[in-house]
């Protein structure tokens, strides 16, 4: 099919679940619609991989009690839904020794009484984040000033809680205390209402999963819109006047009334813009910054946790393999764990060779379940912060200082230019939720006028 280059009602920039999302909206809508993306692939943070011949998630894999618009473009797909596995004990590494608990990890007295009262403060606290608008005021910009880190160090004085604080914001983040805002932090929780259910499985965000994976479901929707999607097409600048936008790539160019960009910031970021971006934009999209992440899959034979009355589970702020849950299939044919490497983690990690990165997972695995785990049928990693056209995960944070002053140009159209991706989510920010939801929001913004 020849692909016409003018004359679009809309143009999307990505075909990662927010583009591929604000596309079958407007395809709906009777709308014409191109999606333009960089990669080879569709899915963006979205990526199918595999081990021992089992397809598994590289990128985002699990589905949250409370993301109904996930859930519901996984049943509109027929993509089956199931529990994460959490039968038994799970894990928690401190201080280099490992110990087994039902729901609250086995810590001293004083650690859990700090830790209640920090969960009290972050609630309380993320309450005044409901009402964007109160970014300028004077509490909100002294919290923007303000790192995760310092605000840590002050109110969580006890070693174990602090220590604990620190693995639940590297899992959540992806990012070290110190690189983001309390602020920030704060709208994390807001949206993903707080952070019970941003650390839970049952109830919570790592609630259920999809059999066959995630990467099916942008996989399935770019199926929908075959004829709408050019790949290999990195876009390098923008001009837009009264009449519309024209979008550049190296060898085409193609012309719409309207333009939804989903790339992560740092990508936009590098899009020549005629006219500019605003300051304000600019400056925001200068002061976003991706987590690190290396997501890990390891093989067994059998997933001879499970029969040992173990869930698969393990937390430990001391090693660098600091989240590990079970992945095992169905037919329990083999046993499959998947593990999350994180923060400073990922960055010492990621300039390490695969099978030296093997070596230090392995010897994780072993000193949370024993000899049992030294010997996997296969291990599979994949460096997010080496992905191009991702640089990192699970999504962007913005610095100290950052938000309170330019974040009102996180969604604010440009022109003829709207702003989608889980970065720019009022609901669920960093998960597929939160690109589902931009995406709605940009489609509504542009639908009206096109
Ligand atoms: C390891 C990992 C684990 C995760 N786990 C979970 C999870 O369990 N549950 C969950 O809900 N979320 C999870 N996430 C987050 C989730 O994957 C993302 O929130 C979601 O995929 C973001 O979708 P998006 O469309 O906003 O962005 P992307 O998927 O990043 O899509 C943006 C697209 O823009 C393209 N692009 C960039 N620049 C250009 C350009 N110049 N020209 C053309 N195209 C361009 C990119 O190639 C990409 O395809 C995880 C992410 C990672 C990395």
């Amino acid at each position: 099919m020849k692909l016409k280059n003018d004359n679009w009602d809309v143009i999307v920039i990505g075909a990662g679940l927010a583009g591929l999302k604000a596309a079958l909206e407007l395809k709906k809508a009777g709308k014409s619609v191109l999606v333009i993306e960089a990669r080879d692939r569709v899915g963006g943070r979205a990526k199918l991989g595999e081990i021992c011949g089992q397809p598994i998630d590289h990128g985002g894999q699990w589905l949250g009690a409370q993301q109904s618009r996930f859930r519901e473009q996984a049943q509109t797909l027929n993509v089956e839904i199931y529990p994460q596995y959490i039968k038994g004990k799970s894990l928690l590494s401190l201080n280099n020794k490992v110990s087994h608990f039902q729901s609250i990890p086995k810590l001293p007295l004083s650690s859990l009484w700090t830790l209640v009262r920090v969960y009290y403060r972050w609630q309380g606290d993320m309450k005044l984040m409901s009402d964007h608008k109160s970014w300028s005021a004077e509490k909100v910009q002294q919290w923007d000033r303000l790192s995760l880190d310092e605000w840590i160090k002050e109110n969580v004085k006890n070693q174990i809680a602090n220590d604990f604080t620190h693995l639940l914001v590297n899992a959540i983040l992806c990012t070290n205390a110190s690189k983001t805002s309390y602020l920030f932090f704060l709208e994390c929780l807001r949206q993903g209402q707080g952070i019970k259910v941003m650390a839970d499985v049952k109830g919570g965000a790592q609630q259920d999963k999809f059999v066959g994976g995630a990467w099916q479901i942008t996989q399935k929707m770019a199926d929908l819109l075959e004829g709408n999607i050019v790949l290999n097409r990195p876009v390098l600048s923008v001009q837009q006047d009264k009449n519309g936008v024209q979008v550049n790539c190296a060898e085409s160019r193609f012309k719409a009334k309207k333009l939804i960009i989903t790339a992560p910031p740092e990508y936009i970021e590098k899009i020549k813009f005629t006219p500019e971006l605003t300051e304000e934009k600019s400056k925001l999209l200068q002061g976003m910054e991706m987590g690190n992440v290396i997501k890990v899959h390891i093989a067994y034979p059998t997933p001879f946790w499970r029969h040992r009355g173990l869930n698969g589970s393990v937390m430990s702020p001391d090693h660098h393999l600091g989240i590990v849950f079970d992945q095992s299939p169905h037919d329990e044919k083999i046993g499959i764990l998947v593990g999350l490497i994180e923060a400073h983690h990922a960055i010492a990690m990621g300039s390490l060779s695969t099978e030296q990165r093997k070596k230090i997972v392995l010897s994780d695995l072993v000193h949370y379940f024993g000899s049992d785990a030294a010997e996997p049928l296969d291990y599979v990693d994949c460096n997010w912060d080496q992905e191009q056209w991702s640089s990192g995960g699970y999504a962007a944070h913005t610095k100290p200082g950052i938000l309170s002053k330019y974040g009102n140009a996180l969604r604010e159209p440009f022109g003829h230019i709207h702003w989608a991706g889980t970065e720019t989510a009022t609901e669920f920010m960093g998960y597929y939720e939160g690109a589902l939801e931009s995406a709605i929001r940009a489609v509504k913004e542009v639908i009206e006028t096109v």
